[in-house]
């Protein structure tokens, strides 16, 4: 494979409260590719996802964005660098109109035309208070917004969070399109089908560790396999045992 790995996580290890929620994990992100981490409830996903954009430190490990050291930095530096994170129920300002929210968000010379094109569903919603746009729509600004600075790199958590399915297919399609265009994005999901169908990489938490590393596609045709590492059991057989 000649891609070219954007992050990379190597033995990293995130404390909370005292206690090791993550447990040396590492993982790779490529440049324009769509890299999956399920696991179950508590398995420490969320809790990862902040240690790698800074929203709380890491304890031990080493985190690369471009091919270089960040887990030091403060997360706006982060971001700054092109590290972007789609926090679990972040909300809109639903005062603003959608064109406001995505103005507040740009940086520089950006327009919000590039959201515009990836979901066209908000240009016909361009001056409604964000408040009164439909679940979908609120999370479709949502990622609209972190992609305002350009991000290399997108972390996004649970972006279906009480969406019907169809809704959460549509920003599923969005996902895989952005990664086409070449932003490296590391999705946290729940609906694990849906994600290992637009997923490159899969990998699998279970109890702050990686216990799958693999073939995205591979996992979704492995039915029993997906279930037993949910349930935390780890056989031998396709993919990668860490
Ligand atoms: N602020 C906190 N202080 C102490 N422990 C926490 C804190 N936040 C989360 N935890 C614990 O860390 C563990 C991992 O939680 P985390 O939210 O990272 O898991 P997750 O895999 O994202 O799960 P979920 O799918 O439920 O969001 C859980 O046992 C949780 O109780």
């Amino acid at each position: 494979m000649d891609s070219v790995s954007v992050l990379s996580l190597e033995d990293i290890t995130v404390d909370r409260s005292g206690l090791t929620i993550v447990r040396g994990v590492s993982l790779l992100v490529d440049e324009g590719s769509v890299t999956v981490l399920l696991g179950a409830n508590g398995a420490g996903k969320t809790t990862l996802l902040e240690g790698v954009s800074g929203a709380i430190p890491v304890a031990s490990g080493e985190i690369r964005l471009a091919g270089e050291r960040i887990e030091k930095l403060r997360a706006w530096r982060r971001a700054r660098a092109g590290l972007a994170h789609v926090e679990q129920n972040r909300t809109v300002f639903r005062e603003m109109s959608t064109l406001d929210n995505l103005r507040a968000a740009c940086r520089h010379d950006d327009t919000p035309d590039r959201v515009f094109e990836l979901f066209p569903e908000l240009r016909k919603q361009i001056d409604a208070p964000a408040g009164l746009l439909s679940g979908g729509e609120q999370q479709m600004l949502v990622v609209g917004r972190a992609l305002l600075g350009r991000p290399k790199v997108l972390l996004i958590d649970e972006m279906s969070l009480g969406l019907a399915p169809i809704v959460v297919e549509r920003l599923a399609a969005a996902v895989r399109a952005l990664a086409d265009r070449g932003v490296g994005v590391l999705l946290v999901e729940q609906f694990a089908a849906l994600a290992l169908g637009i997923a490159d990489r899969a990998y699998v938490m279970a109890r702050g560790r990686i216990v799958f590393a693999g073939d995205g596609r591979e996992l979704r045709a492995d039915e029993g396999l997906l279930r037993a590492l949910y349930l935390g059991d780890t056989p031998s057989g396709s993919g990668v045992w860490k």
